[in-house]
């Protein structure tokens, strides 16, 4: 074999050949032109963009950014979230995505990052790391005609009504919007100006053709903006002179329950209309219920999401919020890296805040890191884990109690791709 390609930060110079090896990680092209570059280069804050060099050639690619991550009781948590991961087919499985990873999490811990996040391509990439899905998504394919929703449907009746809205105004409302969503979305994470000019054309990669979407806003009855979709029609077809339709929402973002219900309903009442593809949505949205017949919506996915390492466990366990307090637990928390791992006693209060902080005291529970990301956002049971033998139950009925302290009445959602 050949000698070990350095791993390392990159420079400027690198950037173009770094996007290279990303694009031939990712299958997308073995080749990129300047414009493509140019039009990334913003997202890289180089000294969080490593690659692996070989002979002076990329072959291996990782960064990660800055993001807010909201959490259970509405704080947001500083999170690195990673992205970009990739190694060039000729070098995998020499452990260059092990040595970027192990770089990244220690610099993140180093800054004060309660956790790093990611979205997985493969389920069995990350657990490894000490990751563990915190949010699941479900897409649903509603077939329109067996919805069994009154068709007459004509706007809100409530003193709210929909609006289209052209994308320079979604520029304008959507970023202030997407804020009080994200603070009311365990598991939501900042948008970036960028993610607003990609998602709106006012950016566009060469690589990824643009198809113009549709917007539509709900406002309130005081005719405040409090809810946005973004949706695309595809071609129309007259099968025996009928019309047939997919549409396919891009992103759908309240701030109440009525905006969030009074969107769905437009979209469920376009003429011509015959499928809708809600795309990634919390696995409890209120979509399928909305329905006159929920078996109309079929799940076309179900998947692990977002999956968060934590990597200061005092900072992260403190932030959130808790239910059924006061309560005490003292969880004992392994973790190979060598990075968050520890015993921690968490106690809560009657109002659901807690304090954390390392203890000498016997532990209730014991757990991997990857296992406190499962559990971190309130979406995953400590209950079904200790069925599993993944959490080990010291002092009888803590799982039980861990289950009251950490779940969340619904269930987390990142509703971005990052
Ligand atoms: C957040 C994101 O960016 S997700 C995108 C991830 N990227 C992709 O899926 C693109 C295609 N795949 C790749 O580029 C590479 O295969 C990567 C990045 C997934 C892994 O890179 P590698 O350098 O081969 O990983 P590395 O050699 O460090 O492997 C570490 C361990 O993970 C295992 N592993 C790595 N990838 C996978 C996988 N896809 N499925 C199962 N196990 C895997 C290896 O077998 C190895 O196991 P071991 O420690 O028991 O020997």
């Amino acid at each position: 074999m050949s000698e070990s390609p350095e791993v390392r930060t990159v420079a400027e110079s690198d950037v173009a050949d770094w996007v290279r090896a990303m694009s031939t990680g990712f299958h997308l092209a073995p080749s990129v032109g300047d414009e493509e570059v140019a039009a990334r280069r913003p997202l890289f804050d180089l000294s969080r963009t490593q690659g692996a060099f070989d002979r002076g050639r990329c072959v291996a690619t990782f960064r990660s950014m800055p993001r807010r991550l909201t959490v259970p009781g509405g704080a947001a948590v500083p999170a690195s979230a990673i992205t970009n991961v990739s190694v060039t087919a000729t070098h995998r499985r020499r452990g260059l995505a092990s040595r970027m990873m192990a770089a990244d999490l220690a610099a993140a811990k180093e800054r004060g990052d309660a956790v790093s996040i990611l979205v997985a391509a493969e389920y069995p990439i990350y657990g490894r790391y000490g990751f563990g899905p915190a949010t699941w998504v479900t897409d649903w394919e509603v077939d329109v005609p067996r919805a069994a929703l009154d068709r007459r449907w004509a706007g809100p009746t409530d003193g709210g009504r929909v609006d289209l809205m052209p994308l320079e105004e979604v520029r304008e409302f959507g970023p202030g919007l997407h804020d009080r969503v994200r603070a009311r979305t365990v598991g939501a994470i900042d948008r970036t100006p960028f993610w607003w000019e990609m998602s709106t054309g006012q950016r566009r990669f060469a690589s990824q053709p643009w198809t113009e979407p549709f917007a539509v806003a709900h406002r309130d009855a005081t005719g405040r903006v409090d809810g946005l979709a973004t949706y695309t029609a595809s071609e129309e077809h007259w099968p025996g002179k009928l019309p047939k339709v997919d549409v396919s929402v891009r992103q759908l973002i309240a701030a109440s329950p009525a905006a969030e219900t009074a969107l769905w309903r437009y979209l469920l009442s376009l003429d011509w209309v015959t499928l809708l593809k809600s795309g990634h949505r919390a696995p409890d949205d209120l979509l399928p219920l909305l329905l006159g017949d929920p078996r109309a919506a079929r799940t076309e996915t179900h998947a692990d999401f977002m999956w968060l390492r934590p990597l200061d466990v005092p900072a992260a366990l403190s932030a959130r919020t808790y239910a059924g307090g006061p309560a005490a637990l003292v969880l004992d928390v392994h973790d190979a890296a060598g990075l968050a791992g520890g015993r921690f006693l968490l106690e809560t209060d009657a109002s659901g805040a807690a304090a954390c902080a390392p203890t000498t005291a016997s532990a209730d529970l014991t757990l991997s890191v990857a296992d406190l990301g499962c559990l971190y956002l309130g979406d995953e049971s400590p209950v079904r884990l200790a069925a599993l033998g993944r959490v080990s139950e010291h002092s009888s009925g803590a799982a039980r109690t861990a289950d009251v302290l950490f779940r969340t009445p619904r269930r987390p959602w990142c509703p971005d791709v990052f």
